[in-house]
């Protein structure tokens, strides 16, 4: 049984009361770069470089410094509910990279919360709740940052809840939806499939509305991918997290294709043999039959209603869908038992389970105005909160869990951003490792590298004659991405913006570049400097198709070309994939 432990430290302990110096002899790597023009040392917000911030805490101690963004790649992949308009647009539209958010204290407060006084107010997580927040702590991830609802008032007449029969177009980018037309008005319709009549339930828009939203409530003539949507939660008002548990595996994959295919075409003016792409999206642990799920997700981020009970956001809504399991989650989220349990008190619960170890962390927001309950779960389990400043504390036990991929046991601290699919981690490295066949001798950079992965796949390659440079923004990732490859004497991990920072290196040019941007992707600005590094090859992995068409597009003004284009089912149920690009200079 793990339990919160009574009051301890509330974390955001300073990492500098430890070590003064974060570089331990031999970690900072000084690539054959540093004979180029000498440029400044990249500092974090604290004014401190690489050499000279401090190292993680040991395990059992309090974060020193937590912070960070998520993946959302959303965690990739974590999605705030309320996203953009359907169609790409967001993506396409972007300006350049999101900027990173880590090391700033978020507004405080969330939305919604029962205002009742905290169960168990008074266990040392309750009182770790009155702590003020400490300077050290950091953002977490976005994931775990409440959504403020947009306030805008619509014009025209509202039309949720007409109902329209239809015949249902192509899928669309992002969301799970497909395109349909009623008396000339777009509808993005969920729960749909392309070729399909339903009838389309509206649930978002009025008279004067661009475009509507609608569900697919009725299906009239259905799909030959259609199966009964094997979890109880999906569907029509309910669940947001799933978006074509009414599909098969195979139908899923060939719905993420054609966005793709639709996203070069549209984005970067390019065919799937132009892309040097074979048009499949491919499945990651092996193929499916109809009606099975995967057990894929090693995190989850779960709401907690007024009665304390666990659920799931429903699509583009702070409302939850109650749930008893969730299908996807991986074997080591469930036999946690979150959904079991009453959470009167808290906001939000992020479970993580770790693939590579035994380590489990949930990460509780409480409910605002409400201290932590006691936690007590059947599993040992690390316990971390996150304050109404977003800033984060331990509870109990680690502030990180421990993962396995390329070889190397990695350590990520405070929810910050790993891959969400087990098998996600090795399979990108795999994907880039193939596409940009390191040599001994070459100098890389890993842009947007999170705790490290990509950094330590190239680092063994290039050996001791060549030399990585990861750049990335959140500084608990830089601190964990220093720690896991202290063994490496050729790597070196700067923090700051990429957009920021690698104007300000003087690196001229380099032989390998990796990007695997946030959902937003790099943007104009970023790939022209990039361009411009005369790299020989360059891997760009994205979690976003239509920020990879457009940043594809500004590649091509740049010289560069893609040679070859892979699409992974890395999220299997939902509309999500990742994709890794090849690219060469045109001349090449
Ligand atoms: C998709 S994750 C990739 C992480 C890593 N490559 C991996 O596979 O684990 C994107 C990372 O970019 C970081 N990030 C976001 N915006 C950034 C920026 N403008 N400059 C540098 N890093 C940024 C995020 O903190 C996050 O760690």
């Amino acid at each position: 049984m793990t339990r919160n432990n009574p009051p301890r430290s509330s974390g955001g302990r300073s990492g500098r009361s430890g070590r003064t110096s974060g570089a331990k002899p031999g970690q900072v790597a000084h690539p054959r770069w540093s004979n180029r023009p000498s440029r400044p040392a990249a500092t974090d917000r604290e004014g401190l470089t690489a050499q000279t911030a401090p190292l993680a805490p040991a395990e059992d101690r309090p974060a020193a410094r937590p912070e960070r963004e998520r993946p959302s790649r959303d965690g990739g992949q974590g999605k705030a509910a309320g996203g953009g308009a359907p169609g790409g647009k967001g993506a396409a539209s972007g300006k350049g990279a999101a900027p990173g958010k880590g090391g700033a204290p978020g507004k405080g407060g969330s939305a919604g919360g029962s205002g009742k006084k905290g169960a168990g107010a008074g266990s040392g997580a309750g009182a770790a709740g009155r702590k003020p927040a400490r300077k050290q702590a950091v953002r977490p991830p976005k994931a775990l940052r409440t959504a403020q609802p947009a306030m805008r008032t619509p014009s025209g007449e509202p039309l949720v809840g007409e109902r329209y029969e239809v015949e249902v177009g192509p899928v669309a980018h992002g969301g799970g939806h497909c395109v349909a037309r009623h008396e000339g008005r777009v509808l993005f319709v969920r729960h749909a499939l392309p070729g399909e009549r339903v009838i389309a339930e509206v649930t978002e828009g009025t008279t004067t509305s661009r475009f509507l939203r609608a569900d697919a409530v009725e299906v009239l003539e259905a799909a030959k991918d259609r199966i009964p949507a094997p979890c109880p939660f999906a569907g029509p008002g309910k669940c947001g997290g799933c978006d074509w548990q009414h599909v098969t595996p195979g139908g899923q994959r060939k719905l993420k294709a054609q966005v793709l295919t639709e996203q070069l075409a549209k984005l970067a003016g390019l065919t799937p043999a132009e892309a040097g792409w074979d048009g499949s999206v491919e499945p990651v642990g092996g193929k499916l039959q109809a009606g099975e799920v995967p057990a894929w997700r090693t995190r989850v981020q779960y709401a907690v209603d007024e009665e304390g009970s666990v659920g799931l956001r429903k699509h583009r809504s702070h409302d939850i869908q109650p749930i008893d399991r969730c299908l996807i989650a991986s074997e080591g989220v469930t036999e946690l038992g979150i959904e079991s349990r009453d959470w009167t008190g808290v906001a939000t619960i992020e479970a993580i389970a770790s693939s590579g170890s035994s380590d489990r962390q949930i990460v509780l927001r409480p409910a605002p105005g409400e201290q932590l309950p006691l936690v007590e779960l059947d599993q040992p389990v690390s316990i971390s909160r996150v304050d109404e400043q977003d800033l984060f504390h331990r509870v109990h036990g680690r502030t990180f869990v421990r993962e396995r991929a390329a070889g190397r046991t990695w350590r990520i601290s405070n929810g910050g951003f790993w891959q969400i699919h087990p098998e996600a981690p090795d399979t990108l490295v795999a994907a880039v490792l193939d596409g940009l066949d390191p040599q001994w001798g070459e100098n890389a950079l890993d842009l947007y590298c999170g705790v490290g992965l990509f950094a330590g796949a190239l680092a063994e390659r290039v050996g001791d004659d060549g030399a990585v440079l990861g750049i990335e923004s959140a500084k608990q990732a830089v601190v964990d991405a220093r720690h896991n490859l202290a063994t490496l004497d050729n790597v070196r991990i700067e923090c700051d913006r990429v957009e920021t920072l690698l104007p300000r290196t003087g690196i001229t040019s380099t032989d390998l570049i990796v990007l695997d941007p946030p959902r937003a992707g790099a943007g104009r600005e970023t790939v022209a400097h990039l361009a411009g590094l005369e790299a020989r090859r360059i891997a760009y992995v994205a979690c976003d198709p239509a920020a990879l068409a457009r940043d594809l597009a500004f590649f091509r003004e740049g010289g560069y070309r893609p040679v070859s284009l892979r699409a992974f089912d890395l999220f299997p149920m939902t509309h999500h994939f990742e994709c890794v690009a090849i690219l060469e200079p045109v001349a090449s």
